[in-house]
């Protein structure tokens, strides 16, 4: 057994002293970076730079004093010893007193066993209550003890869960410690059962790579990608926690809505589909649509092209203009770079016919024949200027212009579903929905490159529709990605198959694909309940377990939601109150009635503040509370467009209980829930 407290006071003491002259010293490494004066720089330019630059570092070293400054130590078998916190902290020297979590050095914390030790003697974890160091508890990987029981984990895996996302950097395991630290170059994609810790462990990845290349990827950014706002209020504190504000947090809404503003100014995703409509725009063929729609553009000339210099008149014949458009076509650049290159490459054919004339032309001649009237002229009508909006506003209109580029692909009734019943007059007045937005992205990167990021963390990618993970895969391009998500949780129509046909619409075939099942937040019990369903949404998956000690509370009952939800609130931590999404305005005006102060989610911007929320069905996704109270299951199940995707709905709700979980109905259970 490691030893627990009681511990030697002295030693403790020596810890205690080590606190204290960690937060000494960040006080002065504080005041240093607050005595920098960015005034000294050249020119503005830098100034600008070292000030926001000085800014970030003050932020970095701000000292909450209820966050402990270390929360582990290793000794090495050298007899070297490392304090392991959230950041750095040295003394004046240079020596250091507390190391990142994310230097390698602190890897043997994360990762060393009795079977590999690498290189460490003892791990230590502290105790802290309020900031205050009380407690120490150490394991000797050398020698032969047995039970790896650690009861300081087991008390930060048992807290009682309060207000939005908390960091784990403390309490990171050895398998999310492995995709935390995978190398920037590699893709991942994580199929973890509920609660396993995906979006921790998503999240603590975008802070470690952000350490470990900072430069690069400050440069290129780092985006996490959450499935709608109220999760990113959930999980916005996380980052921050760590020293990482650099990272932007989004929604696919929110980069659609990007996109559909950078061509149309003001405007919002107001547009809805319904689900055949929506799946058949996320649907991959699209795409080809797309890019055969937008390449028709380009027609072969007419006539060749003429173009009057001085005394003479150069041609060059329709078929030389067909071999430079063949030419432009197959260099795999985008249409507008192709574009732009046309007046070039004309310009070259009427150069080559004036040496062949006995000419010697040079550069400033092609460049100046290139910016002539008549050759931007035809150019220009050869290979016109298309906007993207306005392609794509054609597709969804005119039934010969998606017949034509349609043709194989969508089957007549696929079109047919795709075109506007009552078309709009124009791409500026059109009502944009969401699948039409991420179709919008799609065309504007086919005239245009979406340039990429560095890194994109992609939640809950299992919703995503192909051409909504194309849009991600876009953005990723040069750089990588984390897909989080599960199978068994997806609830969108379109929503992905397997990761490997995800993997293959992000780009990124050959991403690696890890499974966790061992899961920190859903309580034995209560994950037992919940796994009846997983035959029904995801027969191929692990059922998930429970590291949790307490094997939770599990009640399914009748009576008043009211009462329930009363007895929840007097309890310590928050509470949830899911209800299928038709319910909501009626709970909401009972629990009103009973004096009952709650948020609805969604509907505040510090709703996931609140200790008690009521929450939809369809946004539980991702959320956690301590107590939840589950309210009619079968009309959750009801409420999708089909039985699966109601059972999975149902799943994402029933795992959301740290501690426990209170299914309260009227009508039977769904018959899956019910074993026997
Ligand atoms: N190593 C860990 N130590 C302590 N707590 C952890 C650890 N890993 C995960 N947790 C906690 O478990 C809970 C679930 O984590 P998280 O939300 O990341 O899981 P998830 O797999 O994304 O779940 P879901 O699929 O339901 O969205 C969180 O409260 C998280 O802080």
């Amino acid at each position: 057994m490691p030893t627990t407290t009681p511990s030697p006071d002295t030693e403790l003491a020596s810890e205690q002293e080590h606190l204290a002259e960690s937060r000494r010293q960040l006080a002065r490494m504080r005041e240093r970076t607050a005595a920098l004066d960015a005034g000294a720089a050249a020119d503005w330019v830098s100034r600008e730079f070292l000030e926001s630059t000085f800014a970030l570092r003050m932020k970095q070293l701000a000292d909450d004093p209820t966050v402990p400054l270390f929360f582990g130590r290793v000794d090495d078998e050298s007899g070297e010893r490392f304090h392991i916190g959230r950041r750095h902290v040295s003394d004046p020297q240079g020596e250091p007193l507390v190391v990142d979590w994310r230097a390698p050095v602190s890897l043997p914390f994360y990762r060393a066993s009795r079977a590999e030790p690498m290189g460490t003697v003892l791990r230590r974890r502290y105790g802290f209550e309020r900031g205050r160091l009380t407690a120490f508890e150490d394991e000797h990987l050398t020698a032969g003890e047995q039970t790896e029981h650690s009861a300081i984990l087991e008390a930060e895996i048992e807290r009682p869960r309060v207000g939005p996302m908390r960091d784990i950097v403390a309490t990171i395991q050895p398998e999310q410690d492995v995709i935390v630290r995978s190398e920037l170059a590699r893709s991942v994609c994580v199929q973890g059962a509920p609660g396993t810790g995906k979006t921790a462990v998503g999240l603590h990845r975008a802070a470690y790579l952000l350490y470990a290349h900072r430069e690069q990827l400050t440069r290129q950014g780092v985006l996490v990608v959450g499935p709608n706002a109220s999760f990113l209020r959930y999980i916005r504190d996380v980052l921050p926690a760590l020293g990482e504000i650099e990272a932007t947090q989004t929604t696919i809404e929110e980069l659609a809505t990007k996109t559909l503003r950078s061509v149309a100014p003001k405007q919002e995703v107001r547009g809805h589909d319904d689900a055949t409509v929506a799946t058949l725009k996320g649907d991959a063929r699209l795409a080809e649509v797309l890019r055969r729609a937008l390449w028709a553009h380009v027609v072969a000339p007419t006539e060749g092209l003429v173009v009057p210099r001085g005394a003479s008149r150069w041609r060059v014949a329709s078929y030389e203009v067909e071999e430079v458009l063949d030419g432009l076509r197959s260099r795999g650049v985008r249409y507008g770079a192709a574009r732009a290159m046309l007046p070039q490459a004309l310009a070259h054919r009427v150069l080559v016919r004036m040496e062949l004339a006995g000419d010697s032309p040079d550069d400033r001649v092609q460049d100046a024949v290139a910016r002539s009237a008549p050759v931007m002229k035809y150019a220009a009508e050869i290979w016109p200027a298309v906007d993207p909006a306005k392609l794509l506003w054609r597709l969804l209109s005119e039934p010969e212009a998606l017949a034509a580029a349609a043709d194989g692909l969508l089957d007549p009734d696929e079109q047919a579903a795709l075109l506007w019943a009552k078309p709009p007059r124009s791409a500026g007045t059109a009502r944009w929905s969401l699948a039409d937005a991420v179709l919008l992205d799609e065309a504007v990167d086919l005239v245009e490159r979406t340039p990429s990021l560095g890194h994109i963390v992609a939640d809950e990618a299992q919703d995503l529709s192909p051409m909504m993970l194309r849009m991600l895969g876009r953005r990723s391009s040069t750089g990588s990605l984390t897909v989080l998500g599960d199978l068994a949780q997806a609830t969108t129509p379109w929503a992905t198959r397997s990761w490997a046909e995800a993997l293959a619409h992000l780009g990124k075939p050959d991403a690696h694909v890890e499974e966790l099942t061992r899961g920190f937040r859903v309580p034995g019990e209560v994950i037992e309940f919940a796994a009846r369903l997983l035959p029904h949404v995801a027969p191929d998956l692990a059922p998930p377990t429970s590291v949790r000690r307490t094997r939770g509370e599990l009640t399914v009952t009748g009576g008043d939601v009211v009462d329930h939800v009363r007895d929840a609130v007097a309890r310590e931590g928050s509470v949830g109150v899911i209800v299928p999404d038709a319910l909501v305005p009626v709970t909401a005006a009972d629990l009103r009635a009973a004096g009952i102060e709650h948020a609805v989610l969604g509907e505040r911007e510090d709703d996931v503040d609140q200790h008690l929320d009521l929450v939809r069905a369809s946004l539980a996704k991702g959320l956690e509370f301590d107590h939840v109270v589950l309210v009619e299951p079968a009309a959750i199940v009801a409420a999708e467009p089909d039985r699966v995707t109601g059972l999975r709905r149902l799943y994402v709700c029933l795992t959301r209980a740290v501690t426990s979980l209170v299914v309260v109905h009227e009508h039977p259970l769904p018959e899956e829930l019910v074993v026997g």
